[in-house]
């Protein structure tokens, strides 16, 4: 379900005011408005002014924390409830984090600027669309906003009480003379209305996690198998590189606290410049509180292509930086794994001496040798331990 973010499928239920049917791929069609419902939580960053004013708080429904978000009120009193619309000739592409227990979906849309004719103004004009990025994130709880708006709403014969509709002919009946009662209700209908078209919006749905604790680390170096071996999860694991295709969530129970934690896939030199694919994930542990950095400690040994740890541990914090500035400061522990491998132990007593200022565990994962010293350790950082640190270059000699 992590990677079910993208994509338009959420569920586009609408409500619509004069017009008729709904789309799911589009939202705020003719006459609609559509409400981005979020049960959980919400920050949202808007590119335009106007928007904050449609967000609302609404209460949270009970929600599958893996389900997809927004779905749209078909509730015609929230709808009224909701700030007017009524000038919708606006273009705005939003992009909103939907936020569900640890994770969070983004919407991005875009509203064309077809919406919102005036009557008196006559025909619409050719639809023009601007498309922008990273505009709204939705990460609280109730959070709920206008992604598009409806159109102005039609107006039917309830409007016009005066209107005489024609009787049903039955069949073989010889229709009888009232041409005159005809005129009137002619009138009368040419002043009903339909529905005038919408705002519409295309989405490109986001999820983001937000775990506890990052894992990052080089391709290969154990990360998915250190997952498992901590939690519960059973995400993929290979002798080869780039095994983990996508983000894995697992959690860390303790009695009194559970700590979810992100195994992304591994990050090499130059994944900045998009290289690899961690880079492309890096986003899902901007807001972790801890790191946890993840060292193959037989990497360089007996002649094969790795890099000591030392230098596994200096490019993981730059390609951090390079993705965000200050990304690698905060909290942070290094798991030195793979301690079973032989000549294992004289590397680690190595990185000892080279690595300064965070916490480093021997760790054989495979075998889950030293894992609750590692959980002990992620706990403390979680738990906000005032003697901890962030890992910094300047503390790693190569
Ligand atoms: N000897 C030894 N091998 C290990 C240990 N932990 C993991 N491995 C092996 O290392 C290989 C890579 O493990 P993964 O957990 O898939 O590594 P990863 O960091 O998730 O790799 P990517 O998903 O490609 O980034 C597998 O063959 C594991 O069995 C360990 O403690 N000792
Ligand atoms: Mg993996």
């Amino acid at each position: 379900m992590f990677h079910c973010s993208l994509g338009l499928q959420w569920p586009a239920k609408s409500c619509r005011r004069g017009g008729h049917g709904t789309s799911k791929n589009k939202i705020g069609t003719r006459g609609e408005d559509k409400i981005l419902q979020v049960p959980i939580g919400t920050v949202i960053h808007l590119k335009k002014g106007e928007i904050p004013s449609m967000l609302e708080h609404c209460s949270s429904a009970d929600l599958d924390p893996w389900e997809l978000p927004g779905s749209l009120s078909t509730d015609q009193s929230e709808v009224d409830q909701l700030p007017s619309s009524k000038n919708t000739s606006m273009a705005e592409k939003v992009k909103s984090t939907h936020v569900a227990g640890h994770l969070s979906f983004c919407t991005e849309i875009t509203v064309d600027q077809s919406s919102g004719m005036n009557q008196a103004t006559g025909p619409q004009s050719e639809p023009t669309e601007e498309i922008s990025y990273n505009v709204a994130e939705l990460t609280e709880e109730g959070q709920r906003m206008i992604v598009a708006n409806g159109g102005e709403g039609g107006l039917g014969n309830v409007c016009y009480p005066n209107v005489t509709m024609k009787p049903k002919m039955t069949k073989g009946e010889v229709p009888r003379d009232n041409s005159i009662e005809d005129e009137a209700s002619n009138d009368d209908r040419s002043s009903l209305r339909t529905g005038l078209p919408g705002s519409e919006a295309v989405l490109v749905l986001e999820l983001k996690s937000i775990p506890d604790v990052g894992l990052v680390g080089m391709p290969n170096a154990g990360k998915s198998t250190l997952l498992g071996a901590i939690s519960r999860a059973k995400p993929a694991i290979g002798h080869y590189a780039f095994t983990t295709l996508r983000p894995n969530l697992g959690n860390l129970n303790f009695d009194d606290l559970s700590i979810t934690v992100a195994d992304i896939p591994g990050l090499i030199k130059g994944a900045h410049q998009n290289r690899g694919l961690g880079h492309a994930f890096l986003r899902h542990i901007e807001r972790t509180k801890v790191l946890a950095y993840v060292v193959d400690l037989a990497a360089a040994l007996d002649g094969r292509k790795g890099i000591p740890p030392w230098e596994q541990l200096r490019d993981l914090v730059l390609e951090l930086e390079h993705h965000q500035g200050g990304l690698s400061n905060r909290p942070a522990l290094v798991v030195a794994n793979k301690i079973d491998e032989t000549g294992a132990e004289d590397v680690f007593r190595e990185l000892e001496k080279r690595v300064e200022g965070v916490p480093i565990y021997r760790v054989c994962a495979v075998l889950e040798e030293g894992i609750s010293e590692v959980k002990a350790g992620l706990k403390l950082l979680v738990n906000g331990d005032e003697n901890s640190s962030s890992l910094n270059i300047e503390n790693i000699r190569c």
